[in-house]
């Protein structure tokens, strides 16, 4: 048999899954990662333990098959920034996660001159702590870097880039996480010497940006894998719309994680947001023009979860939450709104905590439980709605991937929150699946778009059950609520 394997590196585990043309899960592992909390708002990941984690997965997978692998695919955690020294190869800091909030007082700084919007042109992003670029600037601070980072003596990357150097070598990026850097121009899809200069990262220390799929070179670092090519990075809610085949413009997806990530494939032009979405690199084919996307980027979903089982130890386990909230016919009027790192999409308010609004002495766990799967809902409900007005495109039915979509009554939440059909397909691996589809095509195991389109088929299908002025009138309670949150911190 012939496989193509994917390392997926997530926020919070890292997994590799070995796919045969069909499309097929032949083998995973996974393996969790440590989340370290060093302070109130700073997230950080140990890159050495990162790619330990990767290389335990690739030899757990490998293990469980027999066959040959044509290609190596990664997908990875976006935004999320590691600084390593260009001669040793050797972390010169924990990585910054994505949630990482530390660089909030930077972020008020730049937007005091031209506001949060100020780079959108340019990158298609608002200012904000979420992003790649200005970690680099921290670390760049922090560390006394700036000169040896001029120097080209140290390294900067997003994981992928990590991930890249250890397989291959090379100092590389693709172009779909560098397009979450806000260094990145969107048009010339090239480092931009007015961002490099505004954040004050140096371009010697930046990785060179290339295709989605393509054959970058062969594994030297991996001995299971040596001399397999290396053929596909993307991140990992790139990955997922590629992997749910939304390939023309006008299709999208929602993969529900530790936060959502709705996306919207808009073509070969970068489609300019007016209602606090992304715009982001899609993919890029060797050779062929990048496809853009518009994202709704939603910090805390899957989180809250968590949040719920760790923190306030509601439930012992996430799939506890579903028989809990299902033990009650609705929230009891309460409503949880959990903008632990600010708000992100399409609100982008850095101002924001958290609230739970609407207690009464007549709220349980089970109102609560129930009330953090609606959160989850409420939020995907406002960046569609944003997707309306920014593309003209109201979904009428969304294909949905990712570990909340195991439970039903969420899903069920979910259509009658949007008011159309939710999907899940037969491969629920669908971040993994994309980078492999994408891996896959640079070697020629899979010829066309049009066959990974065959593979994808429907697995759980969801109708709305609402009627929709009930929809309506809940739904200004939870915008009431989110505005709540604001204005919190000074
Ligand atoms: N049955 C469930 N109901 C609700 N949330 C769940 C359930 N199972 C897992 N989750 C949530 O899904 C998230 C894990 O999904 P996954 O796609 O693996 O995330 P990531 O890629 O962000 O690491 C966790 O935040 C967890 O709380
Ligand atoms: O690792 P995940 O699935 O939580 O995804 C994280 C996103 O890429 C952050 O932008």
């Amino acid at each position: 048999m012939r496989f193509v394997a994917a390392i997926d590196q997530g926020t919070t585990s890292s997994r590799c899954i070995l796919f045969d043309q069909s499309g097929r899960v032949a083998a995973v592992d996974q393996r969790e990662i440590t989340q370290h909390y060093p302070r109130a708002g700073w997230v950080e990941h140990s890159p050495t333990e990162i790619w330990e984690s990767v290389e335990a997965v690739v030899a757990g997978a490998l293990s469980r098959v027999d066959g040959e692998v044509v290609a190596l695919g990664i997908t990875n955690q976006r935004e999320t920034t590691v600084v390593w020294d260009a001669a040793t190869g050797e972390p010169l800091h924990n990585a910054l996660v994505w949630q990482d909030t530390r660089t909030e007082g930077l972020i008020r700084e730049l937007a005091a001159d031209g506001g949060l919007d100020r780079f959108r042109d340019r990158c298609g992003l608002p200012l904000a702590t979420y992003f790649a670029g200005p970690k680099m600037r921290w670390l760049l601070d922090h560390l006394d870097l700036r000169e040896r980072a001029a120097a080209g003596e140290v390294r900067f990357g997003t994981v992928d880039s990590w991930l890249l150097w250890k397989l291959t070598g090379r100092h590389i990026t693709d172009v779909t996480n560098a397009s979450r850097t806000m260094l990145m121009n969107l048009t010339t899809l090239d480092w931009d010497p007015l961002l490099l200069d505004a954040l004050g990262v140096p371009r010697a220390a930046l990785p060179e940006i290339v295709p989605s799929s393509a054959v970058y070179g062969p594994v030297t670092g991996l001995p299971g894998l040596a001399g397999v090519p290396v053929a596909a990075a993307l991140g990992d809610q790139q990955a997922a719309l590629f992997g749910q085949t939304c390939f023309e413009p006008g299709e999208g997806k929602n993969t529900y994680g530790t936060g959502s990530f709705l996306l919207l494939n808009t073509g070969t032009t970068p489609v300019h947001s007016w209602q606090g979405l992304l715009t982001t690199v899609a993919c890029q084919l060797d050779g062929q023009p990048a496809t853009y996307a518009l994202e709704g980027s939603i910090a805390i979903t899957g989180a809250l979860v968590q949040w719920l089982r760790d923190n306030l130890e509601l439930i012992s386990s996430a799939d506890e939450i579903e028989p809990l909230a299902a033990s009650v016919p609705d929230t009891g009027g309460a409503y949880i709104v959990p903008a632990f790192s600010g708000l992100y999409a399409p609100h982008w308010r850095l101002d924001a905590r958290g609230v739970i609004a609407g207690l009464t002495r007549f709220v349980t766990k089970a109102h609560l439980a129930r009330a953090a799967l609606e959160a989850t809902a409420w939020q995907t409900r406002e960046v569609a709605d944003a997707m309306v007005s920014d593309a003209g495109v109201a979904f009428t039915e969304l294909r949905v991937d990712g570990g909340m979509t195991a439970n039903s009554l969420m899903m069920q939440i979910q259509s009658d929150i949007l008011g159309v059909p939710v999907v899940r397909p037969t491969v629920p691996e669908t971040t993994a699946l994309g980078a492999a589809y994408a891996a896959g095509l640079a070697v020629g195991f899979w010829s066309s778009l049009d066959e990974l389109r065959a593979n994808w088929k429907a697995d759980a299908r969801w109708t709305p059950a609402l009627a929709a002025d009930a929809r309506e009138t809940r739904y200004a309670q939870w915008r009431k609520a989110v505005s709540k949150t604001l204005n919190w911190v000074d």
